[in-house]
């Protein structure tokens, strides 16, 4: 049994989430219908995603599965509300928030998740956005003083994202995002992402769980039907982070418009030192400080272990 989860450092008991180990997680799988046969398992890793099959089919299959009867009992409370108030309101898309550390791994759970979640009859169209399209453009952050905390809440337009998933929830016609490019560092001019009416919108970022800040209504978390907080020890993810910044050194960073061409040139010794440095500095205060107090607030807490592979899932049950 692991330590029950915490609310900012506060106990929570009893605790609203039911544990299941890796093994009996994977036993639900067993018995549920699944979208995806072997030879498409295989196709689906071809897709670059660093999963083995048995990670795909023990793991996030059943997530898919449980997603799946999410969407079909809020389309069924949808058309009782209706019933009930005697209209007949559009159903709306189910939205699925994604949280969690820098370099634990969220978007490329995310993109699996699209793919699975599209191959179920009723939810075709599975529309995948990430929150780093609504950080403040790099000069707005200088001007506020915030380019060393990008990724805190308060580097990101937090009204502009609320109304994006609001507008998109609505059932709008099409609803545009900025984008992000990790490769320039900054929010691209003219680049929007544009999303008509999905029937599952994913919404992946580092603060998605975050509650209302202060004097404030309503946050983007208020907004999603299902959310996953995607949970590993701060170790792992700290030798993650190092390993994606090498790999990006040697690939990514040679190019000449990326932000950190600059880092082509180093040795690994001193990539492995800047990265830590940008780390400590920046990711690891943000995790500990705004990302993992809202870890309790998630419906599905998946825990790593050291190798990527889940270990356990917690489900929220009250
Ligand atoms: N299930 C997995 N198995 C192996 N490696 C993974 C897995 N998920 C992510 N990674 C690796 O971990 C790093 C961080 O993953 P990524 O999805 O980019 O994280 P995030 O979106 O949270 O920043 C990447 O180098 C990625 O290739
Ligand atoms: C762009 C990010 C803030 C992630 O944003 P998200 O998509 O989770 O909203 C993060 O990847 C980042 O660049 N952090 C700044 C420190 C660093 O360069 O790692």
């Amino acid at each position: 049994m692991s330590e029950p989860l915490h609310t900012n450092g506060v106990p929570v008991h009893p605790s609203p989430f039911v544990e299941l180990d890796r093994g009996d997680w994977a036993a639900l799988a067993r018995s549920t219908p699944q979208p995806l046969n072997e030879i498409e398992l295989v196709q689906l890793r071809g897709l670059g995603e660093p999963l083995s099959v048995s990670e795909v089919s023990e793991v996030y299959l059943p997530i898919s599965r449980l997603l799946n009867l999410y969407v079909t009992g809020s389309r069924r409370l949808h058309e009782a509300t209706n019933d009930f108030l005697g209209e007949r309101s559009e159903r709306t898309p189910f939205v699925i928030g994604i949280a969690g550390s820098v370099a634990v791994g969220k978007s490329t759970i995310a993109r699996l998740l699209r793919e699975l979640l599209a191959r179920w009859d009723n939810t075709p169209r599975v529309e995948l956005v990430t929150t780093d399209g609504f950080l403040f453009p790099n000069a707005e952050l200088e001007r506020r003083g915030l380019m060393a905390r990008k990724g805190f809440p308060e580097s990101y337009d937090r009204r502009a994202l609320l109304r994006f998933v609001s507008d998109v929830k609505a059932g709008s016609a099409e609803v545009r995002a900025p984008f992000y490019s990790h490769l320039t560092y900054d929010i691209v001019p003219d680049a929007q992402i544009t999303v008509r009416q999905p029937d599952v919108l994913i919404v992946e970022g580092l603060n998605v769980l975050q509650p209302p800040g202060p004097g404030h209504r309503l946050a983007v978390s208020d907004l999603f039907d299902f959310t996953i907080y995607v949970d590993a020890r701060t170790a792992d993810i700290t030798r993650w982070y190092e390993e994606r910044f090498l790999k990006l050194q040697r690939g990514a960073f040679s190019d000449p418009k990326s932000y950190f061409h600059r880092y082509a040139s180093l040795s690994e010794a001193e990539a492995r030192a800047r990265a830590g440095e940008i780390w400590r500095s920046i990711n690891e205060p943000n995790l500990l400080q705004n990302i993992r107090p809202t870890r309790s607030r998630a419906t599905l807490v998946l825990r790593k272990d050291a190798t990527h592979a889940v270990s356990s899932v917690l489900l929220r049950k009250l």
